[in-house]
């Protein structure tokens, strides 16, 4: 999807996933950084614009990684050489590849205990209606938190995440020795910028995939005609449209809001465009600019992040934080780190996370989140539905 290989006379063959201090990959093309490599020094996005003026980016380099969720807490950002991604193995080599075997799994919290949070930010939404500053949208999560019999092997969980065409799946190191990681494999596109055009693609609204066909088509459409759904997403792409405008000399979305999907969920995604005042703002600062969006975090932004604080049971690290790559131009992509798990050794903890407003359904929201978890849970060897334990939807 939304890459382009780094075309520079200093791209070099990868071999080894592992020499990679962070990696993209789209349906079409992905990019790699590669050692020589350092970590640019850490703080947090107030303090990005002075330490990247301070770094330089040489021909060839890219800087790539993750910015955490909550704008105060460290990033974790490698200067590396620009490679291409390591090549993608087919379907049946991608599966053939060996798992460990997954010995315990703890929803944390529970999804009742989720179900509980979800029904207190609904009570404040409620509470506050029609006052100024009122809350409007939240988006909470939860986590499963896994512990294998050996190390998890990131490259071969990346293998079966990349069979879905539909996603940009991430790799980056974080600090803590070579095996602390962010993988994943997310649909949303926070920012891409090519030369003086960006993209952004942010999604809001989702519902379940089925099997059935019949059942697959009848989830589609009821999400693309839910109220609820709709003002879920519409805040998404106002919060988005706001930060970007000041930019940009043009802003628009050209095919308005329309249906789009991985393999696992539907969700309902708009396209927005622009042309920049300035094509040499960095794409990284864009992304910084724009994260945390509604899509993960909520309206108005600064107290729904801290609501989240209040009700999530732990910091969210770099999950739901910003993920992607920029290089020596300033071009580069950044993605919404969705659909991920930090893997350290024999251990794993996967993040899913729902967008709460009025009319939503405390269960509901644990099951979608529990539909999100599918496809790493699939990639990682277990049931799709292994994150739906807890969850009593009425039948
Ligand atoms: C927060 C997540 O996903 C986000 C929330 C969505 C929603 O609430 O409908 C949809 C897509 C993402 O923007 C996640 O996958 O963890």
């Amino acid at each position: 999807m939304n890459i382009r290989p780094h075309e520079s006379d200093a791209i070099q063959p990868v071999t080894r996933p592992e020499n990679c201090l962070f990696s993209f990959r789209g349906p079409r093309a992905g990019i790699a950084g590669c050692g020589p490599a350092r970590m640019l020094p850490r703080g947090a996005v107030a303090t990005l614009d002075s330490r990247l003026a301070a770094a330089g980016l040489g021909d060839g380099m890219v800087i790539g990684g993750a910015l955490p969720f909550e704008r105060e807490a460290e990033d974790c950002l490698w200067q590396a050489v620009a490679c291409p991604a390591p090549p993608l193995p087919a379907q049946a080599q991608a599966q053939a590849q060996p798992l460990p075997t997954i010995r315990s799994l703890q929803p944390q919290p529970s999804a009742g205990d989720y179900a509980a949070a979800v029904a207190r930010a609904l009570r404040i939404i409620e509470d506050e209606t029609g006052r100024p500053d009122a809350l409007a949208k939240i988006v909470l999560s939860r986590t499963l938190a896994l512990e294998a019999d050996a190390p998890i092997p990131a490259p071969a969980v990346m293998a079966r995440l990349a069979q879905d065409p539909d996603v940009t799946t991430y790799h980056t190191r974080l600090p803590g020795g070579p095996d602390h990681a962010l993988i994943g494999a997310t649909p949303e596109l926070l920012l891409r910028k090519s030369g003086g055009r960006i993209v952004s693609h942010p999604l809001a609204g989702s519902a379940p995939r089925s099997t059935d066909p019949a059942a697959d088509h009848a989830a589609a459409k009821g999400l693309s005609q839910s109220d609820k759904d709709r003002r879920e997403h519409r805040f998404v792409v106002e919060y988005i449209l706001d930060i970007l405008a000041p930019h940009c000399t043009e802003l628009a979305c050209p095919e308005g809001t329309g249906l789009t999907h991985t393999r696992s969920m539907w969700h309902l995604g708009t396209r927005i465009t622009g042309r920049l005042r300035d094509a040499a703002v960095p794409s990284i600062l864009l992304a910084a600019a724009l994260h945390p969006t509604p899509a993960v975090c909520g309206v108005p932004a600064t107290r729904a992040a801290r609501i989240i604080g209040e009700l999530e049971p732990r910091p969210r690290g770099f999950y739901a934080g910003a993920v992607g790559w920029n290089d020596a131009q300033g071009d580069g992509a950044w993605f919404v780190a969705i659909r991920s798990a930090e893997i350290s050794g024999n251990h794993a903890r996967l993040h899913a996370g729902a967008g709460i407003v009025r009319g939503s359904d405390p269960m509901e929201e644990a099951a979608e989140t529990g539909a999100k978890f599918g496809a790493l849970l699939a990639a990682l060897g277990l049931p799709r539905d292994a994150g739906m334990a807890g969850v009593t939807l009425p039948a």
